[in-house]
């Protein structure tokens, strides 16, 4: 049997509160194959976050076992070698906050290839203009600045800053929370022309059911740092198994049930 591309076992990430430690992840186990979207569903405070976080390598003392096409990667921010960096890239909520405002637009989505010695200069402006042209963006944007773009366009460079390493996996930390509905749209179906033609596997992380089931072909569902629920998206939905996946589920608006 072939592994899987990712395989997370037992992670755990604990936060300080006053004098007690407090559980953000407590056992957390799942795995994502090639080319697969993975949700994970859960209310604020859940663990969503925590979970993208210990995945990308950003999580301080956070214990698991992380394996990436079966090779095991460090969990440990700052130990994980660039090559497994290369392949697990992550797209925050905020598309504001998570792009350097000092750098033009081409400088952002050019660092990481820099980074990863990926082309020479002149090769890396060529792919800039790509990576803009695949996101639906005009090339010669590469020039401004990101406080001169929409938060739309802004989410589009921080994806198309993701692909520029050529990545087997995207961590989607609520993607599309911070934009407007028609936004949020435009920016779904780019994730889902962008998977199809590159064969990317995505972790999404949502508090929209509805995305995610659009979205998704497995679902985890997460409370109190923990897996509840998880299982093919449809039979998620259709015939929820846990209390805790009954009660998001019928308080998604529209639900019926
Ligand atoms: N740096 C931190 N220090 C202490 N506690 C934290 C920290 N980051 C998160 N937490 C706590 O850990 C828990 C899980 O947070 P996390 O951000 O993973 O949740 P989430 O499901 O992503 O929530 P949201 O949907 O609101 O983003 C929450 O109770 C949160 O308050």
């Amino acid at each position: 049997m072939t592994a899987a591309l990712l395989e997370l076992a037992d992670a755990r990430l604990t936060y300080r509160r006053g004098l007690a430690r407090f559980a953000a992840l407590d056992g957390v186990s799942l795995s994502v194959a090639r080319g697969e979207c993975v949700g994970v569903i859960g209310e604020s405070g859940s663990g969503k976050s925590s979970l993208a976080r210990v995945i990308a390598g950003l999580a301080e003392g956070a214990t698991g076992d992380l394996r990436l096409s079966g090779e095991r990667v460090p969990i440990a921010p700052g130990a994980r070698p660039r090559e497994h960096c290369r392949r697990i890239q992550i797209v925050f909520q905020d598309p504001v906050g998570s792009l350097n405002p000092f750098l033009t637009i081409g400088a952002i989505i050019a660092e990481g290839m820099a980074i990863h010695g990926i082309g020479s200069r002149a090769e890396r402006r060529e792919r800039v203009a790509e990576l803009l042209a695949d996101v639906g963006l005009d090339p010669a944007m590469a020039l401004r600045r990101p406080h001169e773009l929409s938060g739309g366009q802004r989410q589009r460079i921080a994806i198309a800053r993701a692909l520029a390493v050529d990545p087997d996996l995207i961590l989607l930390d609520e993607p599309t929370s911070a934009l407007d509905l028609v936004v949020q749209a435009q920016i779904l179906n780019l994730l889902l022309a962008l998977q199809a033609a590159r064969g990317l596997a995505y972790l999404f992380i949502s508090h929209d059911l509805d995305v995610v089931r659009h979205l998704c072909h497995h679902v985890h569902v997460i409370t109190g740092g923990q897996i509840v629920e998880s299982g093919p998206t449809d039979d998620v939905f259709d015939s929820p198994r846990h209390p805790y996946t009954r009660g998001l589920i019928a308080a998604m608006p529209g639900a019926t049930r």
